[in-house]
């Protein structure tokens, strides 16, 4: 990733792309208090449009918030400037990372002085889990690893420390010969994925997951007004994992996932272990509307252009 041609926005200026580096005793490689977002830009007709940047910039803030770091610019320049790198880099479509951290101002715990550094990073990055999988789905493992209990990783912060657990159990999933990993909450119901939300259909209902444990996903959020708007009926609940295994379809939702449907969980087939007809409805209505085919929700397409 770091011998590439391009640039990267780093605390308010354009760098060449090899040029953004940091210190080796920067904080938050150290002790990962940090924060970041994934965002992607999808070339739509107008050009290449960020996919409901608004809520991701006030996510990352909020994320900031619960970390206690104060980030040094406004929603307004991080928005500016997200857009900023994927003009830069003349990229139709992008996966974005903004990532907040704390530099080599001090080490230690109780580091004084530690200044917040903001990152904008633009590359082309296709379908997550494969394009092979948006259509024929994947194969998911519960995780032996929990997800976080509430009040020690702060479910609501994206923050950097937090995917440790979540490359523990994608990990795990992949030794396995699964495709992504399932994760529980301390208290043994379904929370979600290494890096997506969860949802399942079960008789013409949708269910997902309450968010305890799990990120307030855009794209959740993003479904959910979907199947509002299709009259679906809509439950969120604790689900335990057996629920799981008698659905009739079940589907990862994130910004890298985009909506991946889930065919096997612990070698039980779901459904007719193929794309279901509500996950296809889903997720040809998300693409339909991140590439500007259908324009019910302008507000949520921000062209760079
Ligand atoms: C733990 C987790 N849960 C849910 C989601 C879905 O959130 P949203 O993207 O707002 O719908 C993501 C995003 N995972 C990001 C990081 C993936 C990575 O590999 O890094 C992403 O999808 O960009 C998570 O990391």
């Amino acid at each position: 990733m770091a011998d590439r041609d391009g640039f990267i926005w780093m605390d308010g200026k354009l760098l060449p792309w090899r040029e953004a580096t940091v210190h080796g005793l920067t904080h938050t490689l150290h002790y990962g208090l940090g924060c970041f977002e994934g965002e992607r830009a999808y070339a739509t007709p107008r050009g290449a449009a960020i996919f409901r940047l608004t809520e991701h910039t006030k996510r990352l803030f909020n994320s900031a918030k619960i970390l206690q770091m104060e980030i040094p610019f406004s929603h307004a320049e991080i928005d500016a400037a997200t857009k900023e790198v994927v003009r830069a880099n003349g990229l139709e479509s992008a996966y974005i990372r903004p990532l907040v951290f704390y530099g080599a101002e001090g080490m230690g715990l109780g580091a004084k002085g530690l200044k917040a550094h903001v990152l904008i990073a633009a590359w082309p990055w296709g379908s997550y889990l494969g394009q092979e999988a948006l259509e024929h789905g994947i194969r998911v493992k519960v995780s032996s690893y929990s997800r976080h209990h509430v009040n020690i990783h702060l479910c609501k912060a994206k923050a950097t420390g937090n995917y440790m657990n979540s490359m523990l159990a994608h990990g795990e999933a992949h030794r396995g010969g699964y495709d992504e990993a399932l994760l529980l909450d301390r208290e043994g119901y379904v929370a979600e994925g290494s890096g997506e939300n969860v949802f399942m259909v079960r008789d013409g209902v949708l269910y997902t997951p309450t968010l305890t444990s799990a990120l307030e996903g855009i794209t959740r959020d993003t479904i959910l007004r979907f199947a509002r708007d299709a009259g679906l009926p809509i439950v969120e609940k604790q689900l335990t994992r057996d629920e799981f295994y008698i659905a009739d379809e079940a589907f990862f939702t994130g910004t890298a996932a985009e909506v991946t449907p889930i065919r096997e969980i612990d070698d039980r087939i779901i459904g007719n272990g193929r794309r279901g007809e509500i996950t296809a409805l889903l997720q040809s209505r998300y693409f339909d509307t991140v590439s500007g085919k259908r324009d019910d929700h302008p507000e949520w397409l921000h062209h760079v252009g």
